[in-house]
């Protein structure tokens, strides 16, 4: 199997000034009055180029396309005016990620924190179907068997072939890694990388007292929520993650999700924007593939 070594280790964050232990001047009595939450934002990176033209992408390094860019300097626009400042940050070795934290920082003014970049917080690999339109695959394979592909639990894609662009042993960013031949990832799978490396390097952080946030995949996320809010195998596989729309928890000492009210279920984080509009967005997610 491959072993976890690539992921930059979160000593960099540990430098981080702790913003939740700052003088008392400087915080406000509700900081006080919360002193026991742990503060954690999860933002899917904005639209990719890819999710515009309607492909499977996975780990395929797309950008965002022109709209990607303006959902997420919006995103970063909310954050600062809910008032959460993070004190520092985890993403994925995929751009249209990167590119997203790096606007949200920009937009905060905290372009200095701490940036841990992990491919445990990648996408899921899409196996042999990476690149392929999605509408097609439908027209080829059928609603139902595209639906098992994109939603099930425990179900993966095809594999990807060894030889193939798409398969990590050929991409020099995961030199340092082994993965197996038969290349692909379900969501079970994909939470089995994304969970040990939340609780090993991001709950330390909250933990400490410091305000994370973590700019990430609409399935590394689902992964990371299922964990966090103990969502069931069938409802997670209607659960679809909005692009470019800062979703935040409020975790206790035991980084169980305090629910909050606007919050989304069966998600106890709440989505930070316009409600209507979010839910146009899941539903977009939604109908890629109708
Ligand atoms: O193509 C992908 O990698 C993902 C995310 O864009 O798509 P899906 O919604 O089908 O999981």
């Amino acid at each position: 199997m491959f072993s976890a070594a690539r992921s930059l280790t979160s000593f960099a964050c540990r430098t981080g000034i702790n913003h939740a232990r700052v003088a008392p001047s400087v915080r406000s009595l509700a900081a006080f009055q919360t002193a026991d939450k742990h503060t954690l934002v999860l933002v899917r990176h904005g639209e990719s180029t890819w999710n515009l033209e309607n492909k499977f992408t996975g780990w395929v390094d797309v950008p965002l396309s022109p709209k990607g860019h303006e959902e997420v300097v919006e995103a970063g626009k909310l954050i600062k005016e809910a008032g959460i400042v993070p004190d520092c940050a985890f993403t994925s070795l995929q751009q249209r990620a990167i590119r997203t934290l790096w606007h949200i920082l920009e937009q905060t003014g905290l372009m200095w924190i701490p940036e841990t970049k992990a491919w445990q917080l990648n996408e899921r690999h899409y196996g042999a179907l990476q690149g392929l339109d999605k509408q097609q695959t439908v027209d080829k394979h059928g609603k139902d068997q595209v639906l098992v592909w994109r939603r099930s639990y425990d179900i993966p894609p095809p594999t990807v072939d060894p030889s193939s662009e798409h398969h990590p042993s050929n991409d020099p960013r995961y030199a340092d890694q082994e993965f197996p031949t038969d290349w692909t990832e379900s969501l079970k799978t994909t939470l089995e990388r994304v969970t040990p490396y939340f609780e090993t390097n991001i709950a330390p952080q909250l933990k400490d007292g410091k305000t994370v946030i973590i700019a990430a995949h609409g399935n590394s996320l689902r992964a990371l929520v299922k964990h966090l809010d103990n969502i069931g195998e069938d409802v997670i596989a209607e659960l679809n993650i909005p692009t470019g729309t800062p979703l935040v928890y409020e975790l206790d000492d035991d980084m169980k999700p305090i629910p909050q009210e606007g919050s989304f279920a069966p998600l106890n984080g709440r989505y930070l924007g316009d409600q209507d509009a979010i839910r146009a967005r899941i539903e977009g997610v939604k109908n890629q593939t109708k």
